[in-house]
This record gives C-alpha cells, sequence and structure tokens, in this order.
C-alpha cells in the first residue's frame, strides 16, 4: 500500500486550568490509522461532543501538534514542515472544511474574492486563467463562476455556501480533505446533497475525505470505513457498515440506538418475512 496519510500512536494533552489548579486534559489517547493512496475514501471519525474529533483534525491539519505519536502525510512529518515553501505545498495537498460556512465567509466581502485569493496564493494565476480554474472547482460542486461572481454570503443558503467552501478547497488540487462537521449547521433538507457531493469528489476526482461528524445517520450512508471516538480513545475501527451495524462496545450500541434510522432494506426484509409467515400458516 502507498500510505496517503498515517497516524501512529498520537496522542495530545492539554493544560488546562489556572496557575494553581493546573491539571491535564488527554483529549486524544493513542489514534492509530492510515489511509492509503492509491485507494480514495470516505474515512469518518465518529463520537460525540468533546471525543476528540477535532483534535485529530487540527493535527493533521498541522494546526497543533501531537504531543506523542507521529503524523505523516505522503512520507512527511506533519510537524516538520518547517519552510514556507513545504507548508504551502502541503497546504494545497490537504485541505480544509469547517463547520460553519457563514463564519468561513466575511459577509462584507464578495465569495469570489475568496476563490480568486485561493487561486493567486496556490496556483500562482490571475485574469483569464484564475476564472476558468474558479469556474472548473465550482463545477465539481454543481455551481458556475457566472452564478457566484458578485454575490455575498447573506444572499446564499448554507447549502450553497458549504458548496462553495467545497469548490474553494478543490482549486489548489487536494489529495485530502478534513472536513469538520461540514452539514451540522446546514439545512437537514440539504445534508445528503452535501455529503453526496463527497462521493462525487472521492470518485471523479480521487480525493480523500476524513469527514467528522457526531451524525451516524449520515456516517452510515457514505463511509468507507469509520473510526468511533469516546474520551479521547478510539473505541472501534473498521468498515463502516460492520462496525456501524454491528457495534461490539457498549458505547457505540449506545450511540447507534439513539440516531440511526431503520434501515429500509433489513425492514422490508423483516416484513417479507413475517407475511410469508403469516401466509403459511
Ligand atoms: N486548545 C485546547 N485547550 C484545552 N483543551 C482543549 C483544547 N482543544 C480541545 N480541548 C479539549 O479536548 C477535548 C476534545 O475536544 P475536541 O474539540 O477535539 O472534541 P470534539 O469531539 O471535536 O468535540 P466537538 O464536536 O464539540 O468539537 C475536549 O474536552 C476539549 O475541551
Amino acid at each position: 500500500m502507498s500510505v496517503l496519510l498515517e497516524l501512529q500512536s498520537v496522542t495530545k494533552t492539554f493544560s488546562i486550568g489556572g496557575f494553581f489548579d493546573r491539571s491535564k486534559l488527554q483529549a486524544v489517547k493513542g489514534a492509530t490509522f492510515a489511509l492509503d493512496d492509491t485507494r480514495p475514501e470516505i474515512f469518518t471519525i465518529v463520537g460525540e461532543s468533546g471525543s476528540g474529533k477535532t483534535t485529530i483534525a487540527r493535527m493533521i491539519l498541522g494546526n497543533e501538534t501531537p504531543t506523542t505519536g507521529t503524523i505523516r502525510f505522503m512520507g512527511e512529518d506533519v510537524s516538520q514542515l518547517r519552510s514556507r515553501r513545504r507548508r504551502l505545498a502541503f497546504m494545497a495537498r490537504v485541505q480544509p472544511i469547517f463547520q460553519n460556512p457563514f463564519e468561513a465567509f466575511n459577509p462584507l466581502t464578495t465569495l469570489d474574492y475568496y476563490l480568486y485569493s485561493t487561486a493567486r496564493r496556490f496556483l500562482g494565476v490571475r485574469g483569464a486563467a484564475a476564472d476558468e480554474a474558479l469556474d472548473k472547482a465550482l463545477n465539481h460542486v454543481g455551481l458556475s463562476l457566472a452564478e457566484v461572481k458578485g454575490r455575498y454570503s447573506h444572499e446564499l443558503s448554507g447549502g450553497q455556501l458549504q458548496r462553495i467552501a467545497v469548490a474553494r478547497a478543490l482549486i489548489p488540487g487536494p489529495k485530502l480533505i478534513v472536513a469538520d462537521e461540514p452539514v451540522s449547521m446546514v439545512d437537514a433538507s440539504l445534508r445528503m446533497s452535501i455529503v453526496n457531493l463527497f462521493r462525487t469528489l472521492r470518485d471523479d476526482l480521487g480525493v480523500s475525505i476524513i469527514y467528522i461528524t457526531h451524525d451516524l445517520a449520515t456516517a452510515y450512508y457514505i463511509s468507507d470505513r469509520v473510526i468511533i471516538m469516546h474520551k479521547g480513545d478510539v473505541i472501534e475501527a473498521g468498515e463502516a457498515r460492520a462496525v456501524l451495524d454491528n457495534p461490539q462496545q457498549a458505547y457505540s450500541l449506545a450511540l447507534k440506538n439513539a440516531v440511526l434510522p431503520p434501515d429500509p432494506t433489513a425492514a422490508r426484509l423483516a416484513l417479507e418475512r413475517r407475511r410469508s409467515a403469516v401466509s403459511a400458516v
């Protein structure tokens, strides 16, 4: 396997409290997993609030340094990217998408400004070449430059803004997108269209997605693999259907029972079984 991203026994400990009551909080207690470069996938990190998901995302993006353990992206230790050039090359390859699209875009700045800045920073293009790069990225999310140019964030819905955030992330040509709760601020009716977009990016562009969520319904629907986190520990890991259909830990079972909708296929089969049992009597 050619490794895209590898976390080895990654921990993160924060010092919390004031001068007199200082204590340690272990936000991540030893995460180990790898993504294969040749097999783009949607790798989902599930867990309730405070389980350590965002801390893992921040470490993968290089915004936080692991206390112990290593994170390698395409063989390079993410915490050792010292020069500006190497850091920029890494950022082009690993792009974030954040939870709140309304916060990501300043209401007084046109949305295309963010897209042009990204094109200038990572691709070094302006003018017609930038227009082309923007239009291409926007087309991947079902929009066009003509639709977006000159518009402000308050003119669009959360779902449309999140699409633009995805388009912005696509401009540098990333290999990996780290999406931290990307649909939790989006209207429930639009959530599936955003997560479906991740599938398209995986299949059409070969981009891997780290999808961070506390929403098991969308996790079940789109993930290839999943890890479940609880108080900083990875308590389950594996193929998404296997893990979510048959959780081994009491905590994951409780999580599943609390939120997973009934599987329509299983429900139909159960109904058919019941019907044939009745007609056999
Ligand atoms: N910079 C920090 N300093 C101190 N403690 C922190 C810091 N960042 C996170 N924590 C703590 O680490 C733990 C894990 O937080 P984290 O944000 O990673 O969880 P999460 O699963 O992403 O939760 P949420 O969905 O609420 O964002 C929490 O107890 C949080 O308060």
